[in-house]
């Protein structure tokens, strides 16, 4: 039998073979198969298991019982050495080993969970001489009661597990909200052994604007302060001031947390700031921005996709007025919670975001191809007449003009648009349709489609796609044709790549706060498998959603 570390060494050897024909990524996995910390615990690993092969059995299940036989009989100098607390404490420890004897035995969880459970964390504390460490406050408009302090080093602080702001659930089985905190305590004080929180952590939010502290003039104390992007994640730990929250990003790097402005303090900097802006009236939403944006065209048919540039000039010529009310001031934070998603729910719709020309049809395309009964993407309607051996249902749902304005006045379509005086367009229904199947619906949109995808019943999932430096681009691309505006097929021009990537940069940096996941497309192949992978982790994986889309009463 090969010991792992032997395996290992032979891995090793081969990987350095795969280095030196200069295979990807052979360089990565040769030095972290050599590294020393993995020898050392592979080491720590074949001696347990060694020692555990060797099943040893204690001599004596109480080792301290015996240290006071030898401690009354015999009164040497040795007796003292058995009497310190350090050697009580090792016999004590060996005793606790030799009779397998590893409590506090936890309550089992509760069997009912409750339909928000992801949002709830059930914590259980086993209750010793020492107070709980932590005080608590009521909420007397909402009755609610929290966590309000959790002293240094008391037990509640060693736990880790509960917070100031938490919201107090259930005690024991005994819901706490609405009463008095006194009667919370004397619940407390009656609990033996151990007692079972019912919890709602913290509040977690997405950043939807950026925020730089050093900016920020009516920040208490820039340098607590917390820079954060659109996108970020992050724990809300303290919310009892109302105007500068303390908040720590996600994935936990730094244990200390920052100041930020409350929710209300950033609405209304978002609102002076929008005033101070010079001629605001003409500042539109974001679609209709910049022009290297507008000329932005996906889809699956080329008459379908080609309707996109023309709809997009359209929409940049009626824009003209905007208010603070509108789109501009968004919501500076959404508050999220970890969504698992249930076998028996409708998967989450997939949309492919990206500039034209970087791949997303193509990539979409072979998603569907390569396994067709999970991945569908919707049929489009027109109103244009049916050609032959096209079938309807199957390339468009071919539907009179009148059907299809009807449809338009019902907010039936998700976008919709007019090329050479037909209609084309994505319904709704036929979003539902691929969901309803059991199958995954894979869409491509313009941006600004997204937030009205952004919705309880689709919960989507916004990948986008990147293009690679202009280099890679030049590469990658050198056999690919690109579909003008003119629906003209040609091969990539230098100055298309850089427009293709100065594009993607320009639409990252807007819409960045919808995405869930970036993927660059630089190679095709692999592209392709990363794809697949993300899709699977987004429906098999918690994901971060908005509250609003997982609660079930709102
Ligand atoms: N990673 C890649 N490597 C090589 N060629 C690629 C890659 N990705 C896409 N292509 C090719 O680039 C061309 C443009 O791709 P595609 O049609 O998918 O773009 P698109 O993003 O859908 O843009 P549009 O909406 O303007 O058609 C196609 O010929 C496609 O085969």
């Amino acid at each position: 039998d090969l010991g792992a570390t032997e395996v290992l060494s032979s891995v090793v050897q081969d990987v350095g073979q795969a280095v030196s024909r200069n295979v990807g990524g052979a360089e990565l996995l040769h030095e972290l198969l050599g590294a020393p910390w993995l020898r050392s615990l592979l080491k720590i690993y074949e001696c347990l298991v060694q020692f555990q092969r060797l099943t040893p059995s204690p001599f004596l299940p109480s080792a301290s019982g015996l240290s006071y036989e030898v401690h009354t009989h015999t009164l040497t100098l040795k007796t003292h050495l058995l009497s310190s607390p350090h050697i009580q404490a090792l016999l004590s420890a060996h005793d606790s080993v030799a009779q397998s004897d590893y409590g506090p035995v936890l309550l089992p969880l509760p069997d009912e969970h409750p339909e928000d459970e992801e949002v709830m964390r059930i914590v259980c504390l086993v209750k010793n001489n020492q107070p709980l460490g932590a005080t608590i406050k009521r909420d007397e408009e909402t009755g609610e009661i929290y966590i309000a302090r959790v002293i240094h080093g008391g037990l509640a602080d060693r736990s880790g597990l509960l917070h100031p702001g938490d919201l107090l659930v259930e005690v024991n089985g005994n819901p706490v909200v609405g009463l008095e905190p006194e009667k919370v305590i004397q619940i407390l004080i009656n609990s033996q052994g151990t007692i079972l929180f019912k919890v709602i952590p913290n509040m977690y939010i997405k950043a939807m604007v950026d925020y730089c502290p050093l900016q920020d003039s009516s920040i208490p104390c820039p340098n607590a302060g917390m820079a954060f992007s659109r996108g970020d994640l992050l724990e809300v730990v303290d919310q009892s001031d109302g105007q500068w929250w303390q908040a720590r990003k996600l994935p936990r790097a730094a244990a200390c947390a920052g100041l930020i402005p409350s929710a209300s303090t950033l609405k209304s900097k978002q609102r002076e700031h929008w005033w101070c802006q010079p001629s605001q009236v003409h500042t539109c939403i974001r679609p209709c921005e910049d022009s290297l944006l507008s000329v932005t065209l996906s889809g699956f048919r080329r008459s379908f996709r080609l309707w996109r540039r023309t709809s997009a000039r359209r929409r940049r010529q009626s824009c003209t007025s905007c208010s603070p009310g509108s789109s501009t001031l968004a919501t500076p934070y959404e508050e999220v919670a970890l969504y698992q998603r249930r076998p028996q729910e409708n998967h989450r719709l997939i949309i492919l975001i990206g500039a034209s020309g970087v791949g997303v049809t193509e990539l979409r395309k072979r998603l569907i191809k390569l396994n067709p009964s999970t991945f569908q993407g919707p049929v489009p309607h027109t109103s244009r007449p049916i050609r032959a051996g096209e079938q309807t249902g199957r390339e468009y749902h071919f539907v009179t003009k009148e059907l299809f304005e009807y449809m338009v006045c019902n907010h039936r379509f998700v976008e919709y648009g007019e090329y050479k005086g037909h209609l084309y367009g994505t319904s709704t229904d036929a979003i539902d349709e691929v969901l309803k199947r059991g199958q995954m619906c894979i869409i491509d949109v313009e941006p600004h489609i997204i937030q009205t995808l952004r919705t309880r019943k689709l919960k989507p999932y916004v990948i986008f796609i990147k293009a690679p430096s202009p280099e890679s681009l030049k590469q990658t691309r050198r056999d690919a044709q690109i579909v003008t505006r003119y629906s003209i097929s040609r091969a990539f021009t230098e100055e298309d790549f850089t427009e293709l990537e100065e594009v993607s940069r320009l639409m990252e940096a807007k819409y960045k706060q919808f995405f869930d996941s970036v993927l660059v497309n630089d190679d095709l192949q692999d592209a392709c498998m990363q794809l697949c992978s993300i899709i699977q982790q987004a429906q098999d994986k918690p994901q971060w959603l908005p509250v609003s889309w997982i609660r079930t009463d709102e």
